[in-house]
């Protein structure tokens, strides 16, 4: 075993695009999570994750937004950086935000070289079908692998009417979506919010991984927030579900730290300097 003693001991030391599909042919789940910083990513990728996502979820849950929209480039670097230089084992990920590749694959292209050489991540991901297939293709074409997101996809949910379920009415068009981003070369695909059969339907349909959040047990992987499956926030998702208490603990961790301050048995002799 490595010093990380990743949880799937016949894994690569170092996960890579190609092992995503391999995974898949394989019938081994993907385990991916979410990560916004350096500690974290260490110890996400210590428990042998395989895919971190850099989300623009960070708008939600680091930066006190109330959507992904806000969210900038700029925000997602530091970031990226963070979470690619902690991570050993981990296939990196970050997300394009909202307003940073949307106007075509000039533009799309040219924040995915960006986040390539100014951060250390793996692969990219956009949100959108069938309308952001020349995007996929030019990111695609560049050599860096990119990754779809469909269904519920946040950075659209003005449009949408909120979060939802998507593709209820129209399985249709999200199967289309799907072949369509996987055609123009996504490696893989998040589905969001879709009911279980239909992401059974889209896993079946595509050669390259689904990986599921609210899509049920029949993508070839999951992903969560991390701190909304580690109990951090008040609030999560339903189809959340929460493996610790963090917030709970760093809640009492702090109260006791200020309990021992302003009863002045914290700092004690061992924690200063005799000279
Ligand atoms: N902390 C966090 N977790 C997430 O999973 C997440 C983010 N932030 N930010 C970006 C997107 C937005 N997501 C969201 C946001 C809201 C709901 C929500 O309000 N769901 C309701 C109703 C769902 C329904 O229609 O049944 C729920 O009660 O779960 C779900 C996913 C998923 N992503
Ligand atoms: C929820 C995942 C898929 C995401 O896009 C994010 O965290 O931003
Ligand atoms: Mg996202």
């Amino acid at each position: 075993m490595s010093k990380h003693s990743p949880a799937s001991s016949t894994g690569p030391k170092r996960v890579r695009a190609h092992h995503l599909r391999a995974m898949k042919e394989r019938g081994e789940k993907i385990v991916a999570l979410t990560a916004y910083d350096a500690v974290t990513s260490a110890l996400l990728d210590a428990a042998g994750v395989d895919l971190l996502l850099v989300g623009d979820s960070i708008g939600n849950t680091m930066h006190g937004h109330d959507t992904t929209l806000p969210v900038t480039v700029e925000d997602m670097i530091p970031a990226a950086r963070g979470v690619a230089r902690a991570a050993d084992r981990a296939f990196v990920v970050v997300d394009l935000p909202f307003g940073s590749y949307e106007s075509g694959p000039e533009q799309a292209l040219a924040t995915a070289v960006r986040f390539m050489k100014e951060t250390g991540a793996h692969g990219v991901k956009l949100e959108g079908g069938e309308r952001v297939v020349e995007q996929v293709r030019a990111i695609s074409q560049a050599g860096i692998p990119v990754v779809g997101h469909l269904g519920y996809t946040p950075q659209s949910e003005h449009a949408l009417g909120g979060p939802r379920v998507q593709g209820r009415d129209d399985a249709e068009q999200l199967l289309a979506d799907a072949r369509a981003i996987a055609d123009a070369g996504a490696i893989a695909v998040v589905l969001e919010m879709v009911p279980v059969p239909l992401a059974q339907r889209v896993t079946e349909a595509l050669a390259v991984p689904t990986i599921g959040i609210g899509a049920g047990p029949g993508c070839d992987g999951q992903i969560l927030v991390w701190t909304d499956m580690a109990g951090m926030g008040d609030w999560a998702p339903r189809f959340v579900k929460q493996y610790a208490r963090l917030g709970e603990a760093l809640r009492e961790a702090a109260q006791t730290y200020a309990g021992e301050v302003r009863d002045g048995s914290f700092p004690a002799a061992e924690h200063g300097f005799d000279k």
